[in-house]
């Protein structure tokens, strides 16, 4: 074969190959560099030629293997950034040195694509031991519905192994009984994760498949995940019967709470235990209540039974004596106002007693006494369930129970038109009359008995009735009501020297006739001269309506109405002009 190839051809052929061939003379000059060396070098063929090797491929060993004369091959070096596998060998002629060529191959790409293969292994690693590791059961289908495998936590859970599943379609499976229904089948229909609560093996399981899409959006696995929760739901019974215990016994506390002042409401009374017990009826609904009856009867009293007894028990119970606030102070009192509304408002502005009761009761005692002006705004904050603040524009919306009480005939008031009859209605829905102390005698013996308990121990005696004062107590007719008797036992408890409190102990003076005794029942039984002497008298001894009310055993708002009534002038009585209780303005 005729085969003889000039240099120049043989050179063409190096220039063509994927290998980078340099070539150098003996001086280290280069005097070949074929095209893919010129390109991974970053350097054309022509500008290289003639130059040192070592100013161009500072990496190259060209030099050394001429120096030693011996060949090397499959070195790696990096080259201009990119890594190559490098061949050299040393040229001779007639067995002289006369230069040396390089061969290199550029396995960049190969490194990449290595490097990335071992990325993946290594990310293969870590998904196989987070498939197996996880607490949830596994199974892994492909896009035609075979299984593919199955992790350890599922084959624990169902006591299916791996081999069993492996390679077998979920119909085939169901077939076999391996599973009642398959989700992953549903998925690649469906193309949408689903998820349903199975019953297996006396375990209750949750079940939540997703489907895995390639790059063109076709399903190519099917990730089921089946978690077992049997102790999450018998967790959740278990909550559900502590949350029911927890709310009984909530109840049950709620019911003792309500106990609680019953205990302290003393009767012997069959209609006072009525009235109680009605009490504690309407406490369970927000309806409003009217509590009607004499000074000292207990209204206060029943007004917190009812709220502590009603499921706003745990919030506030907010009590306003409308006779005891000066009329121009009330509204403010009842509605608050917001900042600087009037000369002398806080610049805070101040929550009225509507928006402290919020959730709550509000307790409007001695309704009776609530100015006419005034009584169209409370009409609108209960009818409504709305205030607002004086000054303001916000309205507030009110989740209050209103309780009234009043010792004043309001049916007559609403007839003369002193109270407002749309008022007297919304206030009116469950009245409840308690009766005054004379017509309940029963009671006055324990309640006697009751407070002279109190006040030995408050006092630190050991004092006891004796059965004459018992006998005058219960015949006597308690214009004051219970707050008169708890103020005539203190009195007799702290004055008498004796153990035995009889009747010389007493104010009250012996009689067979309650009616006659001089003494403060007058207060109640005598004429408006008697009424308004004792009133006097009182108050030159004490100085101060609270007192004098205290001594009367009548309330607070009841003494200054009374003098209103009769014209007593605090200067009429004291010489001293500096009333004691400035609390009220005595004309
Ligand atoms: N049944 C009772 N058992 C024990 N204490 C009672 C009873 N009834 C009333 N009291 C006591 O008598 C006093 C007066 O009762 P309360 O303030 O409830 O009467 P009221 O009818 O609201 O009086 P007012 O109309 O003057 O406001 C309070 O100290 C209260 O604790």
């Amino acid at each position: 074969m005729d085969f003889n190839l000039s240099t120049e051809e043989w050179l063409n052929i190096l220039d063509f190959s994927r290998n980078g061939v340099v070539v150098v003379d003996r001086e280290g000059r280069i005097v070949f560099m074929n095209q893919t060396a010129a390109k991974v070098v970053g350097i054309s063929s022509e500008a290289a030629i003639g130059c040192r090797v070592e100013e161009i491929i500072p990496s190259t060993a060209l030099l050394e293997v001429m120096k030693k004369g011996k060949n090397q091959s499959r070195q790696k070096m990096m080259v201009n950034g990119n890594m190559v596998f490098t061949d050299r060998m040393v040229l001779r002629k007639k067995g002289k040195v006369v230069g040396a060529v390089g061969i290199f191959q550029d396995i960049s790409e190969l490194e990449k694509s290595s490097a990335e293969l071992e990325s993946v292994k290594s990310m293969c690693k870590e998904l196989d031991a987070i498939f197996e590791a996880v607490a949830d059961g596994l199974v892994l289908v492909d896009e035609k519905g075979c299984v593919l495998r199955v992790n350890q936590a599922y084959q624990n859970l169902t006591g299916i192994t791996n081999e069993e599943y492996r390679g077998k379609h979920v119909h085939e499976l169901i077939k076999e009984g391996y599973i009642g229904r398959s989700l992953s089948d549903k998925v690649i229909q469906r193309k949408t994760p689903y998820s349903a609560i199975d019953i297996r093996n006396g375990k209750e399981l949750l079940l939540t498949a997703i489907p895995v899409f390639n790059e063109e959006g076709d399903i190519m696995r099917v990730v089921t995940a089946t978690r077992d929760i049997t102790e999450l739901s018998d967790l959740k019974n278990k909550l559900a019967e502590s949350e029911a215990a927890r709310d009984r016994y909530l109840q049950e506390l709620k019911r003792l709470h309500a106990q609680l002042p019953y205990k302290f409401i003393i009767t012997n009374s069959p209609t006072i235990k009525q009235k109680i017990e009605l009490a504690l009826h309407v406490a369970q609904v927000d309806s409003n209540v009217l509590i009607l009856g004499e000074s000292g009867v207990g209204k206060d009293l029943l007004a917190r039974l009812i709220h502590r007894s009603s499921k706003r028990a745990l919030k506030s119970f907010i009590e306003i004596n409308c006779g005891a606030v000066p009329a121009n102070l009330l509204e403010s009192e009842f509605f608050g106002y917001e900042a600087g509304a009037f000369t002398g408002a806080s610049k805070e502005g101040k929550p009225g007693l509507f928006e402290l009761a919020q959730g709550g009761t509000l307790f409007l005692d001695e309704v009776g006494d609530l100015p006419l002006e005034l009584q169209v705004k409370v009409l609108r904050a209960v009818q409504n369930k709305q205030i607002t603040r004086i000054g303001g524009t916000k309205i507030i919306n009110l989740n209050v129970r209103i309780i009234a009480a009043t010792n004043r005939d309001l049916e007559k008031m609403v007839a003369e038109r002193t109270f407002r009859q749309d008022l007297y209605y919304r206030l009116n829905v469950v009245p409840i009359v308690l009766p005054p102390l004379r017509e309940r005698r029963e009671d006055i013996a324990p309640l006697a008995k009751e407070f002279l308990a109190k006040f030995n121990s408050k006092y630190g005696y050991q004092k006891w009735l004796h059965q004459d004062v018992i006998t005058r107590l219960t015949n006597y007719d308690w214009p004051g009501n219970v707050r008169e008797l708890e103020n005539t036992i203190e009195r007799a408890v702290v004055t008498c020297r004796n153990d035995c409190i009889n009747l010389d102990c007493f104010s009250l003076a012996p009689c067979d006739e309650p009616a006659k005794c001089r003494d403060i029942s007058m207060l109640k039984q005598n004429k408006a001269e008697e009424e308004k002497q004792l009133i006097v008298e009182t108050y030159r001894r004490t100085h101060s309506t609270r007192k004098t009310a205290q001594a009367l055993g009548i309330s607070q708002s009841s003494v200054v109405k009374k003098m209103k009534k009769y014209g007593i002038s605090e200067n009429h009585i004291v010489d001293d002009a500096m009333s004691r209780d400035s609390n009220y303005v005595i004309e």
